[in-house]
């Protein structure tokens, strides 16, 4: 089972994260993080912080020589904004000054909820840590998950599927082309002509001092039947997928499969048939049952039943604007209209490497539980012992 956590403030010195679980003898290098963190900074429409930082991990424990040991893996991001922040943000009593406090709380932000709960008057110890530069060590641990999952061919794929109501089309293209084309774009969207279109309103928001959310889609390949449990409620894997993607600030709905829209649906135009062709087995694959269509996203029950799983996830718009919003000075009470110096004004191909991310911890949570082992080795003789199994099924 792996758990983690993250600490560390966006204007703080560094992101950190532990993460207990992985076992022995995972090949984990700070070069593939990097591949990751690197997508998660680009996408047309972020703001001028991605201009200061470029993020990069530091590996403080549990690897050795390329490879995990079984203990906790420490990774760390630098900000390199802190410089401009060090005495702002200082742990010092001696660099106190009460009149750089934040006290105009942002609207669709953690800050007034916040400072009323943790009872602050400087939203600032609020702002630091809702914010979502924490983004960038969750893909660093997702990133370690998705080596993991690599062991077992699994591939989890991010695209951008729809912003501003503009919606991208697959056009029957295969995954592998949908994927290979999503990684040129600058949108990581995979239809060219839409990323246009997305692009020209993401512009026009920016002139209007507007912002823009969009839907995301996470695909996952290559997933063995029998992952989760229908069983008990915090073990299907459906449940736990939307607790990740919806733990990610500014993702306000999840789907799986067809989601929402299977509500619209009668039964007949939803419910994916099963099939079963031996010659499949003999051709190599893990099982000759099969569907010709996956409305279900690849979970029946909260099983995994061996199709992709699908999962879409909605972004709302950046909710600081340049065009101001109306919000009232916590201590003066006096209305104000919320400014800012900068922001993202679309930040939904960053959120689909970060959904990428965090689904893939919970796919190789799934993955551990059913084939737990200590050593890549044991979980693997496991694994493979259960497809022997299947094949028989
Ligand atoms: C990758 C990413 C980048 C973001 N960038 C900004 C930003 O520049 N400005 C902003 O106001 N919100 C930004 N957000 C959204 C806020 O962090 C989020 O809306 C806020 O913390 C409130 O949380 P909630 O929307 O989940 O309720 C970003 C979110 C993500 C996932
Ligand atoms: C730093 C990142 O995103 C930040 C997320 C964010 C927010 O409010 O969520 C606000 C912005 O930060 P700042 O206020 O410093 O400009 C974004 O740049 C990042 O993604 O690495």
């Amino acid at each position: 089972m792996i758990r983690y956590l993250t600490a560390g403030e966006s204007h703080g010195p560094q992101l950190t994260a532990i993460i207990e679980g992985i076992p022995a003898g995972l090949k984990i290098s700070e070069e593939t993080i990097n591949v990751d963190l690197a997508r998660r900074q680009g996408g047309y429409g972020r703001g001028g912080r991605m201009l200061i930082e470029k993020d990069e991990v530091r590996i403080l424990s549990g690897v050795r020589w390329g490879e995990s040991i079984g203990s906790p893996v420490t990774l760390s991001v630098t900000n390199r904004d802190w410089v401009n922040w060090q005495e702002k943000m200082s742990p010092q009593e001696q660099y106190r000054d009460d009149s750089i406090r934040v006290t105009r709380a942002r609207p669709g932000h953690a800050d007034l909820p916040g400072a009323m709960k943790y009872n602050h008057r400087d939203v600032r110890n609020i702002l630091e840590r809702s914010s979502a530069r924490e983004t960038a060590v969750r893909v660093a641990v997702g990133s370690v998950a998705r080596s993991f999952l690599d062991e077992f061919g699994i591939t989890v794929s991010g695209f951008v599927v729809e912003l501003g109501g503009i919606r991208a089309e697959k056009n029957g293209i295969s995954s592998e082309r949908l994927r290979e084309q999503a990684s040129r774009s600058e949108l990581a969207t995979y239809d060219a002509e839409a990323e246009q279109r997305m692009k020209a309103f993401i512009d026009a928001a920016r002139e209007a001092g507007d912002t823009v959310g969009g839907v995301v889609e996470i695909v996952v390949s290559g997933v063995p039947v029998g992952l989760g449990s229908h069983v008990q409620w915090d073990r299907k894997l459906d449940a736990r997928l939307a607790m990740a993607v919806m733990s990610i600030q500014a993702i306000k709905g999840v789907e799986i499969g067809l989601g929402f829209e299977s509500a619209r649906r009668p039964g007949s135009q939803v419910h994916d048939e099963i099939y079963f062709d031996s010659s499949r087995l003999a051709g190599g694959g893990a099982t000759g049952f099969f569907r010709n269509t996956n409305n279900a996203g690849g979970l029946e029950g909260g099983i995994t039943n061996g199709e992709e799983i699908v999962v879409r996830a909605a972004m709302k718009p950046i909710p600081t604007l340049y065009k101001p919003l109306k919000s009232v000075d916590m201590l003066t009470k006096e209305p104000f209209e919320a400014t800012v110096e900068r922001s993202d004004v679309c930040a939904v191909p960053a959120a689909a490497v970060v959904a990428e991310s965090v689904v893939a911890v919970e796919i190789a949570n799934a993955l551990l539980e059913k084939f737990g082992g200590d050593s890549l080795a044991e979980v693997r003789r496991n694994y493979d012992g259960y497809l022997e199994y299947l094949r028989s099924f």
